[in-house]
């Protein structure tokens, strides 16, 4: 297998809403989608989740671009390959730049999967039929803003809500929505603005039964969040700080947490994500897919993604109504009573709108074998 051609398209599109965490608030977002085409005429997608500026990972769009075009891309067109595993090795050398690795992987998955005419979710062993969703809501000033965004989410039946908190947003903030909604599904994502200093006031979330607190602290601090899970009820979730198997198996050994956000672009792709995946499974850390605010091409990796076993929490792979008036694939991704359907045609199973993709495109480039 080999590719004969990709181009890089750099997409910018403006999401419905702003969404505010710890670090920032986005709206625009631009990102670099590749199309591959194998020697077959196979096309393969993937989009590099990065965002315009690195506050939540040290990639960000503009960067990701100049390290797919000046060596991805160029190395993945030397190269005949059998199977997808073989890029994560091929990129190995390369230091980090998970994203822009995990892009090139997403369209070899792909393409692998559309060449033996099975889909995503079966090639790489996903099993379920039907996925949970949860959905992610932003920090709001307004704490009735934010009550009724959480009406509107549960009334359409969203599995679980997750909310992002920061210093001065946690405890009273989750204390209102427990006041609401006693018994919903709840978790807080607080994005690394804690620090050990904050132990006593983290206790104070315990109370309220929260699923789990998604990265507390810095992103490359495993030791301080095994100390932190030692004093709290409340289960850890690792987002920000796992970036490869290694990552993951050393957290499992300290008990840094006890649940694992899998971002595929944060791990470096597919093939990786799966042995993460494997590892955890093992033992018994249960797993869910996140988000990065993605177009449809990314939300129907992560929808294969989720068909997979051992991600028995809901994700954030909401519908594509809740990011954008309009979806750069077709069909839409649609969730009904906070379920979807995992596609079983070949591939990602969306078909990508070309007319919309030119829309939206604002740099293109194409590298031929
Ligand atoms: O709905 C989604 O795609 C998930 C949104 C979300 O929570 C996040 C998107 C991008 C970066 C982070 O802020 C983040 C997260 O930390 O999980
Ligand atoms: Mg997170």
């Amino acid at each position: 297998m080999k590719f004969q051609e990709i181009t890089m398209h750099k997409v910018s599109m403006r999401m419905k809403n702003p969404f505010t965490t710890s670090f920032g608030t986005e709206q625009d977002r631009s990102f670099v989608v590749i199309e591959a085409k194998d020697e077959l005429g196979n096309t393969g997608w993937g989009e590099c989740v990065t965002s315009d500026s690195p506050l939540y990972i040290e990639e960000f769009t503009d960067g990701s671009w100049v390290m797919l075009e000046q060596f991805l891309v160029p190395l993945a067109l030397q190269h005949e390959w059998e199977h997808p595993d073989e890029l994560a090795e091929l990129f190995a050398p390369f230091k980090r730049n998970n994203l822009a690795k995990a892009v090139i992987d997403a369209a070899a998955w792909d393409i692998y999967a559309k060449r033996q005419g099975i889909s995503l979710s079966e090639a790489i062993g996903g099993t379920k039929k039907e996925i949970e969703v949860g959905v992610s809501l932003g920090i709001e000033d307004d704490m009735e803003q934010l009550l009724t965004k959480i009406k509107e989410k549960v009334d359409e039946g969203y599995k679980r809500i997750k909310v992002k908190i920061k210093p001065g947003k946690d405890v009273e903030v989750v204390k209102q929505i427990r006041e609401h909604y006693p018994d919903i599904p709840l978790m807080v994502d607080a994005n690394s603005a804690y620090t050990l200093d904050d132990i006593d006031l983290l206790k104070q979330l315990d109370p309220y039964n929260l699923m789990m607190i998604e990265q507390p602290l810095t992103a490359g601090d495993l030791i301080d969040h095994a100390e932190l899970q030692k004093h709290l009820e409340t289960p850890i979730c690792l987002d920000e700080s796992i970036h490869s198997y290694d990552d993951a198996r050393k957290a499992i050994q300290l008990g840094s947490g006890k649940i694992i956000n899998m971002k595929v672009g944060r791990v470096g792709g597919l093939s990786i994500m799966k042995k993460i995946h494997d590892l955890c499974e093992e033992a018994a850390i249960p797993m869910w897919c996140g988000g990065m605010l993605e177009s449809g091409i990314g939300r129907a990796h992560n929808i294969a993604v989720t068909s997979l076993a051992n991600f028995t929490l809901p994700g954030d792979t909401a519908a594509s109504s809740r990011y954008w008036h309009e979806d750069i694939i077709e069909p839409e991704v649609f969730v009904h009573n906070g379920i979807l359907q995992v596609p079983s045609d070949p591939g990602i199973g969306y078909n990508v709108s070309r007319e919309k993709l030119e829309r939206y495109t604002v740099q293109k480039k194409t590298f031929k074998r």
